[in-house]
């Protein structure tokens, strides 16, 4: 099911929280929303979900405005959100059977057993959530998201918190439902390998903005490889300079000066300063983490400050 984001605003109070993001998230796909702290995407999912409205622009599930139609939305689309809670005392069965019954499903049981089976949890299920770990909790969340076969999943940090095995479970889950069924399952995360390996698209937010959207073999591809060269100039930094000038994009990080440039051109770049001047090189890999750099500095470039973002607004996980 195909989901449309044409223009969307939102703020609460003086923060824009969006402003403006306009995409399309392919039917049937598992795309990642990814971005900096505070960028947007749990707001995003919000509203996408129909639990808020924007103040102006649209979203569509399906052809179907989610601010007009939120009902029928909701029974389109499950959410997981970040922090899902159940009441201690009951088991996950219970749980699930309360959600169950609270969608009207039909043959409650036996779609109960399946979805405990899909998400590992069968052996634990008469247990109080109670006893359950981080990761179980998650699963048990993403079991009552399931449990009425969504054409749509939205998945708010779904991973986050959880142990490296814990973390393998859930991009098994994941995966699977990407194989075995037609849903669309939209997920946000601030692991770019995760990311990676699950997710046939992505967007990037940065302040509420739209910085990158697209496949993410392009967007890797697109991001190519490079070197940084870092050099610490001893006396004639102006004539330093000048002698980088036009062979990359250079920076000044305190005293240093950081050249970016293709591999290729790193050679007549290292010809032109004296090689006692270079620090170190870092060699960029193509990769999502790249692209995700890139998105990020293109904003800053566009907002003119030509400064890389700050440690803040750039963490992202990498493991
Ligand atoms: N209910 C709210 N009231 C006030 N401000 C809010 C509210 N919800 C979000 N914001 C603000 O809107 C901006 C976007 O927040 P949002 O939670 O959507 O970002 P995010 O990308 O999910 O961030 P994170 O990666 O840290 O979870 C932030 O500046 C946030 O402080």
């Amino acid at each position: 099911m195909q989901i449309t984001i044409t223009d969307v605003h939102k703020r609460y109070g003086d923060v824009v929280a969006l402003d403006g993001p306009s995409f399309d998230i392919p039917s049937g796909s598992t795309f990642g929303v990814l971005g900096t702290n505070g960028a947007g995407k749990t707001t995003l999912f919000e509203l996408l979900v129909g639990h808020d409205r924007p103040d102006s622009g649209r979203i569509e599930v399906g052809g179907i405005d989610v601010d007009a139609a939120g009902h029928q939305v909701r029974e389109r689309v499950a959410f997981l959100p970040e922090h899902a809670g159940f009441p201690d005392a009951m088991t996950g069965r219970e749980v699930l059977d309360v959600h169950a019954r609270m969608r009207g499903l039909e043959a409650r049981d036996d779609r109960i057993d399946d979805t405990l089976e899909t998400v590992g949890l069968t052996e634990a299920a008469d247990r109080a959530v109670s006893g359950y770990s981080n990761g179980m909790g998650r699963r048990l969340g993403l079991a009552a998201a399931l449990l009425g076969e969504p054409p749509v999943l939205v998945l708010d940090e779904p991973t986050a918190g959880l142990d490296p095995r814990g973390v393998t479970t859930f991009h098994e889950i994941v995966e699977r439902i990407d194989r075995e069924t037609d849903a669309t399952v939209v997920l946000s995360s601030h692991v770019l390998s995760e990311v990676e390996r699950l997710c046939d698209e992505v967007a990037i937010l940065e302040g509420g903005e739209l910085r990158a959207v697209g496949p993410v073999d392009e967007l890797r591809t697109a991001s190519g490889d490079g070197v940084t060269v870092v050099l610490h100039p001893a006396g004639d930094r102006p004539g330093l300079l000048d002698a980088v000038q036009g062979r990359g994009e250079v920076t000044e990080v305190g005293d240093a000066i950081e050249v970016t440039c293709e591999r290729d051109a790193a050679f007549d770049l290292l010809s032109a300063v004296d090689s006692a001047l270079v620090d170190r090189f870092e060699v960029r890999e193509p990769g999502l983490e790249a692209a995700f750099h890139d998105a990020l500095a293109d904003g800053d470039d566009r907002r003119g400050d030509g400064q890389p973002a700050d440690a803040e607004s750039t963490e992202v996980s990498v493991p």
